[in-house]
């Protein structure tokens, strides 16, 4: 059953009985110009899909193949990145897991309604919008124990660890493949260490995102997971294997002026990589962060977990100054992880453009208009 708030909005912890449902209540069905499914535009010619990088494959391969993925989608696919497969299935059979608790378990985890990040309820971006998601988010800043233990009081061990092994994982995987984005920018091994967006890596605390899109009787009318670019610097997604719902918003300059929606194709044991916000502004605005949502299927539930790589919490990320073209300039302020969050609170997809900084051309341009 979904509860009402007093204004007569549909209340954001509203949690539903999805599997009682033969047809999507009012508080889930989202306005036809916010979705625009357009069924055709998932049919993308193999020439034009998303990137699948192989990271067995030597580097001087790899490198440009990354650079161009980040510039011209935002987003890639790895395979050989030698996480093994008995993770990939473990952290997703724990997910699962948490997800199949009753209703009235899960509220025990809650994430605090007074600007909570961990726990229990619909992804944070939820609040932005009128309508509701149909999925569900679980949030893991740091350990899950405190969590867990609301869960499963007697046996959260086991999703703890999983989750802990995963965290760690992902953690070693990012930091390599930030490398390799890193010296596809032209940055050699030395100034990786010195420009420092991966100083302290080991103790950014992990934040982990758990997803969960139940099967909806009319998937037409409503919305998994809203448009949303990540605030990350890199964003690692596992998806469910059978089952398709992430799509990226595409700009494919050479057909089409206008973006389209692109399907990624679930590959088993494969992981994506989105280029967050932090990503483009350490970029100067070359790797393009990627604008991207969910969708839900008529038969079948999709589970997603995302580990959102970010730097160090007191460090400033800005353009990183050896790629900056002296003669346009950083096109962002230096920001910390915690202030740029607690902006796209604010701001959403608004965030990156509020803090654009003028080119330094038209800033020249517009000092000599005042002399
Ligand atoms: C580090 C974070 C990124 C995130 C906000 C958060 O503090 C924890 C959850 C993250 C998440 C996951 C789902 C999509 C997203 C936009 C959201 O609503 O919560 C992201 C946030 C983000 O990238 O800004
Ligand atoms: O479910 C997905 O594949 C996308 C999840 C996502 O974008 C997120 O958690 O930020
Ligand atoms: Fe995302």
């Amino acid at each position: 059953m979904h509860s009402l708030s007093v204004s007569g909005q549909p209340s954001l912890l509203c949690q539903l009985e999805w599997k009682s449902l033969n047809q999507v209540p009012d508080s889930h069905i989202w306005p036809p110009d916010l979705l625009h499914h357009h069924p055709t535009s998932n049919i993308i010619p193999p020439s034009s899909s998303m990137p699948i990088i192989d990271l067995t494959a030597a580097d001087s391969v790899v490198i440009p193949l990354i650079g161009r993925a980040c510039e011209t989608w935002g987003a890639f696919q790895i395979t050989g990145h030698g996480v093994p497969l008995r993770l990939l299935d473990l952290v997703e059979a724990q997910t699962c897991r948490l997800f199949s608790l009753p209703s009235a378990h899960k509220l025990r985890a809650q994430r605090s309604p007074s600007g909570g990040v961990t726990g229990y309820g619909p992804a944070l971006i939820s609040s932005f919008f009128s309508k509701l998601f149909w999925s569900e988010g679980f949030t893991i800043v740091g350990s899950a124990q405190e969590d867990a233990r609301k869960l499963w009081p007697n046996c959260f061990n086991d999703f703890c660890s999983a989750m802990e092994e995963y965290s760690k994982g992902m953690k070693d995987l990012s930091r390599r493949v930030i490398v390799l984005m890193l010296r596809s920018l032209g940055l050699s091994e030395e100034d990786i260490d010195e420009v420092g967006p991966l100083r302290g890596h080991d103790e950014v605390e992990p934040v982990l995102q758990l997803n969960y899109y139940p099967p909806c009787p009319e998937p037409d009318r409503t919305m998994g997971l809203a448009d949303h670019t990540d605030s990350s610097l890199i964003t690692i997604i596992h998806q469910s294997s059978c089952v398709t719902g992430l799509q990226l918003l595409h700009h494919d300059e050479s057909d089409n002026p206008r973006p389209q929606w692109v399907e990624v194709p679930p590959i088993s044991g494969a992981l994506v990589v989105n280029v967050g916000d932090l990503f483009h502004i350490i970029s100067n605005g070359r790797f393009h962060t990627v604008i991207h949502r969910a969708i839900v299927d008529r038969t079948w539930s999709r589970i997603s977990v995302a580990y959102f790589c970010g730097p160090l919490a007191h460090f400033k990320v800005g353009p990183i100054q050896k790629i900056v073209d002296p003669n346009q300039g950083p096109a962002y302020p230096g920001i910390t992880w915690p202030k740029y969050l607690s902006l796209k609170k604010k701001l959403h997809n608004e965030t990156l453009a509020s803090i654009r900084l003028p080119l330094a051309a038209k800033r020249q341009d517009d000092e000599k208009k005042v002399l």
